[in-house]
């Protein structure tokens, strides 16, 4: 599969707002968790700034990888389930937390481990929009979200380079 048309890059700046966002939302239903349970990895890092602005403090993780080489979504594995303490009563009261959804597949996975949890990314597309709960930002499925713990500094050629032939 090739890299989507469009880009949607993302600063830390950005996403700190845009995770910091997410918690209000979260925080207007007044509902109170027992848990945050993110998917690793992108889910992490929300998870600390989501759990941190809410004052929840326990935190697991469910570690899923499907995306093999970069923009290719293969075969899911989950790597490490959710501990029998947090799955009891299918996860009512736990608050799951991704980075973002695009095809769904993540998040059905996860949402089918702990079917009463409230979903919950930062970004979402709109294929996997119907399996979140609660999202800052749509951004369209022929977009690709740079994250900022990917990127890195580099040169970029003037703009009037690559239109004056
Ligand atoms: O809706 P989907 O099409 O399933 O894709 C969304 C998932 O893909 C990315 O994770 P990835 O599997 O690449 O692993 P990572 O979080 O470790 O980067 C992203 O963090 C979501 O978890
Ligand atoms: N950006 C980064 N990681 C992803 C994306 C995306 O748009 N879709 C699935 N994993
Ligand atoms: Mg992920």
């Amino acid at each position: 599969m090739s890299l989507p048309d469009k880009a949607f890059p993302v600063s830390w700046d950005q996403f700190h707002r845009d995770a910091r966002a997410l918690a209000w939302r979260l925080a207007d239903g007044g509902r109170e968790w027992r848990a945050i349970v993110c998917i690793t990895r992108g889910g992490l890092v929300p998870a600390a700034i989501v759990s941190r602005e809410l004052n929840i403090r326990v935190i697991e993780t469910v570690c899923v990888a499907s995306y093999h080489d970069y923009v290719s979504q293969g075969e899911m594995h989950v790597l490490k389930g959710i501990s029998e303490e947090l799955s009891k009563e299918g996860g009512e009261g736990i608050l799951i937390v991704d980075d973002l959804t695009d095809t769904g597949k993540t998040a059905a996975e996860v949402r089918a481990m702990l079917p009463k949890a409230h979903f919950a990314a930062v970004y979402a597309k709109p294929k996997g929009r119907p399996l979140v709960d609660t999202f800052v930002t749509e951004v369209s499925q022929d977009t690709w979200i740079y994250f900022p713990w990917d990127m890195g500094f580099t040169y970029q050629e003037p703009i009037a380079k690559g239109t004056r032939g």
